[in-house]
């Protein structure tokens, strides 16, 4: 694989990064998670708004996509389900990509999303875009760190009848799983490892927090890495990648 000449990642990925960068979307700073974990950086999807930059975006989940679609012909799909908010836009785009790509195999996969609040006039519901009954399901988010978001796109797709197949993010954030004492200092296994085996499905990222400490080695500034290594020291999983 072509890897680039200032770290050892595949070149898809820097260039995903050297996006990321240009993008503003990786900051350095003190931001609240949604898990309320206190981070020192943060990625914000939101702000892959231009059209240059979806495309980076949804080509990264598009090709990781049929890359794993390739490596295990029984991983095929019918819906790309993006939770509500982030997850909208790039569901719908992604789905649009893999049409580019191989348009005989992709062209009838579909895109669906949900409401965080139900509609109750017009076709009313949560869900826009296909339907889930019995259609093979993978959600397509930005981020995953405590895993509450992926979680509740779960329920909705067991809800409507879907079956989950597979799980897509931009960012693996590689934190453990939440506990009631989050800040115990205990060491437990990743969010991704637990839903990997919860559910016995694929659950890929494009970017891990290694990756972004591999890149930015010689680039952040020392305190940046300083506290980005104690914040990865402090959640970090017990399982082995
Ligand atoms: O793994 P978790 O601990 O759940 O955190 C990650 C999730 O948190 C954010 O979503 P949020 O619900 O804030 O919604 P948004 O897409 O509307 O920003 C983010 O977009 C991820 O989906
Ligand atoms: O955990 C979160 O809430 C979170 C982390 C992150 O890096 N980006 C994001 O949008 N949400």
């Amino acid at each position: 694989m072509m890897t680039d000449h200032q770290s050892s990642l595949p070149r898809y990925k820097t260039t995903f990064l050297e996006d990321c960068v240009s993008a503003g979307a990786l900051k350095f700073g003190t931001f609240t998670l949604k898990s309320k974990r206190i981070s020192p950086y943060f990625f914000n999807a939101g702000l892959f708004h231009r059209a240059r930059l979806l495309r980076s975006i949804t080509s990264a989940y598009a090709h990781t996509l049929v890359a794993q679609a390739e490596s295990d012909p029984s991983f095929q799909f019918d819906v790309l389900f993006g939770p509500a908010y982030k997850g909208i836009p790039l569901a719908s785009s992604t789905v649009d990509k893999l049409a580019d790509i191989d348009l005989v195999k992709y062209g009838d996969v579909s895109y669906s999303f949900n409401r965080k609040e139900a509609k109750t006039h017009g076709e009313g519901g949560h869900i826009v875009g296909a339907p889930l009954d019995g259609q093979r399901i993978v959600i397509v988010d930005d981020v995953m760190t405590a895993g509450t978001a992926i979680r509740e796109a779960i329920e909705i797709i067991e809800k409507e009848g879907g079956i989950l197949v597979g799980i897509i993010v931009a960012f693996d954030r590689m934190e453990k799983a939440p506990s009631v004492t989050d800040d115990d200092g205990t060491s437990r296994p990743s969010t991704i490892g637990e839903i990997r085996k919860q559910y016995g499905i694929p659950v890929l990222s494009i970017l891990t927090l290694n990756d972004v400490i591999e890149y930015l080695k010689g680039m952040g500034t020392e305190d940046d890495m300083k506290r980005l290594m104690e914040y990865r020291e402090k959640y970090k999983a017990s399982d082995k990648e």
